[in-house]
């Protein structure tokens, strides 16, 4: 809805004439001596507005500023498509006026920053940064000070940076140093880096609320600091599906303006352990097996996860598992709805509507309804048990460069449920069609052996006796295993200082067997009688684990995945609360 009318005047861009017009929510100009037909009008949300500089401004490669009186620049966000990515790639554009005389400039100019103040509630003003120096190709630092840095610095922002010097250090600080005064945190690297700030964040909030989060049934606290991702790793899923491209630049302007995407998390425990923290995968079976065996291929850089998919293809592996899961609300949404979760998904909208039931600003959601955060009833528990080729539970679509509608198309970021796929044993040819499907738009959904689940809690159990086999004859493997580091591989950026205690050092050895034979049984060919989860791309030292999803645990400078085709299809609709849940083909 327009507000009234705040300022309007003529104004000249280079040698032609606009008449420009500032309402509460846009700012809008259009060439004053054309005739009406052949006018054309530029209107930019006020919300998208990154920055307004007196004079002639430019900022990227270089800041340059030539200081005149009668010159006012606007720095915006501007779209385009990218043929490699699913979502539109934001730029900065520039926008360079004259006017008439210095008074009308600074009418502008400060009805301008004021109109930013009033519209962008959520724009941070401070930021805490973490730099990981040797994420992906080690570029961090000259991706956040060439691209990221002058961004913020335009839009006002001030950051504490701090460039990492060992695994954790992020999430250290967050456990333990004083936070006041930043907005939001943000994390140039990886999807191991992201995953520590989530740990730190979650961990701090938890504390500060004096809540014990190793215990399953605890209903966590939202964290009030945003995330925000500069992606600079070799894996940068958590990016690509909540902004729909792998892009410094994008995520900077989303950051910039105080987007906000809330994100669902699951929690994994074993016993009455905090064993780790998801938002992507947690998969047992061929994902885990994946993830053991590119760990012993490290040197070969991203190719490892293409070599070891196929190793692990071909040992043509099931295994025996007890599966129980608690169903979400099937009249809310389903996973083989053939939706998707764009930006503002109105599945997630009514989610928050369901977690935070007295909250109508977003803006306030973690600042005054802490105590109005309720939990789902629990419903009744679903238990199936046979041989499995993968058992997986994701938050979101999981969807990345190579698989660009994910591991479940249809699932949410918001909605507070998880999808619980099971692909039963079958013939390694139809394994291989559903794998195939990751890389179409193939319904990897539609095969026999193929089940989903859209889920608020799973159990995963092994069958009676399975554990003894685990156990027999890896002596010697786990001399190997040791050697390798396994266990610093395992905590590398794992739970919290407080949750891997006494239970864990009892149990770790035996859970150190389980992992032992999965690689037996790559490296001697015999077929291993369990698995190993992967989360998040690191693996778990558990096999028998619980998972529980919270709704909306943290935020994200994001808004979820933009596409272009979506918004021409809901532009089309009257509906003021019209789906943003497009039918994907
Ligand atoms: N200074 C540092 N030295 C060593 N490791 C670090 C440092 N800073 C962060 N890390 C760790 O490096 C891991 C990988 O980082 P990140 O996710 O940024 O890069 P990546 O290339 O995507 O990594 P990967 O593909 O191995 O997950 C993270 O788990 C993080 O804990």
């Amino acid at each position: 809805m327009e507000t009234d009318l705040r300022l309007e005047s003529s104004l000249w861009i280079g040698n032609k004439r606009y008449r420009a017009v500032l309402t509460g929510w846009h700012l809008k100009w259009t060439e004053a001596d054309k005739k009406n037909g052949d006018k054309k009008t530029v209107s930019v949300p006020v919300a998208e507005v990154v920055g307004v500089e007196n004079g002639r401004v430019e900022i990227l490669p270089q800041k340059s500023v030539e200081d005149t009186d009668k010159d006012f620049t606007v720095f915006y966000i501007k779209r385009s498509r990218s043929r490699s990515t699913y979502g539109l790639l934001w730029s900065l554009g520039r926008t360079q006026f004259s006017c008439p005389s210095r008074v009308l400039r600074d009418q502008w100019t400060n009805h301008l920053r004021t109109a930013l103040k009033t519209h962008s509630p959520l724009r941070p003003h401070r930021l805490l940064v973490f730099i990981n120096p040797f994420g992906g190709k080690k570029k961090g630092r000259e991706i956040y000070h060439s691209l990221v840095a002058p961004l913020f610095e335009l839009a006002g922002i001030s950051s504490h940076v701090i460039v990492t010097e060992r695994a954790n250090q992020a999430r250290d600080h967050l456990l333990k140093k004083d936070l006041t005064g930043f907005d939001g945190v943000v994390c140039v690297g990886g999807d191991g880096m992201f995953s520590e700030v989530l740990h730190g964040l979650i961990g701090r909030t938890q504390q500060e609320a004096g809540l014990c989060e190793t215990d399953p049934a605890v209903t966590l606290q939202p964290c009030p600091l945003h995330i925000g991702i500069i992606p600079a790793g070799s894996t940068d899923c958590v990016c690509y599906a909540t902004v729909g491209v792998i892009d410094p630049v994008s995520s900077a302007l989303h950051i910039i303006i105080g987007d906000s995407q809330p994100l669902d998390v699951c929690s994994v425990h074993h016993a009455s352990t905090l064993v780790r923290y998801s938002v992507s995968l947690v998969g047992y079976g061929f994902y885990g097996d994946v993830l053991a065996e590119s760990e012993k291929h490290r040197w070969m850089g991203p190719l490892r996860y293409d070599y070891s998919g196929t190793v692990v293809y071909l040992s043509n592996r099931s295994y025996a598992g007890i599966v129980q899961y608690l169903p979400a609300d099937p009249l809310l949404s389903s996973p083989k709805d053939k939706t998707r979760c764009l930006s503002g998904c109105n599945v997630c909208s009514r989610s928050t509507e369901r977690l935070f039931p007295h909250t109508s600003d977003s803006g306030s959601l973690y600042s005054s309804h802490f105590s109005q955060y309720s939990n789902d009833s629990e419903g009744e528990w679903v238990s199936v048990e046979g041989r499995f080729r993968c058992v997986s539970i994701t938050c979101m679509s999981s969807s990345c460069a190579r698989s660009p509608l994910g591991l479940s198309p249809s699932a949410h970021l918001a909605d507070g449920t998880g999808d619980l796929i099971l692909v039963w044993d079958t013939h390694p040819l139809s394994f291989l069609k559903f794998l195939y499907r990751h890389t179409s738009t193939q319904d990897q959904f539609d095969l026999p052996f193929v089940e989903v689940h859209r889920v608020k809690a799973v159990r995963f159990s092994l069958p009676d006796g399975r554990e003894e086999e685990v156990h027999e004859g890896i002596g010697e493997l786990n001399r190997a295993i040791e050697e390798r580091e396994y266990v610093d591989t395992v905590s590398r950026n794992g739970s919290q200082q407080q949750l891997a205690q006494s239970v864990v050092e009892r149990e770790t050895m035996n859970e150190h067997k389980t992992v032992a034979s999965i690689l037996c049984g790559l490296c001697c060919k015999k077929t291993p009688a369990v698995s190993v989860w992967n989360c998040d791309g690191e693996i778990l030292p558990f096999t028998e684990i619980f998972c529980r999803i919270h709704g909306q645990l943290v935020r994200l400078y994001a808004r979820g995945i933009e596409d272009g085709a979506a918004m021409q299809n809901c532009s089309q609709e009257s509906d003021k609360n019209k789906s943003r849940c497009i039918t994907y083909k």
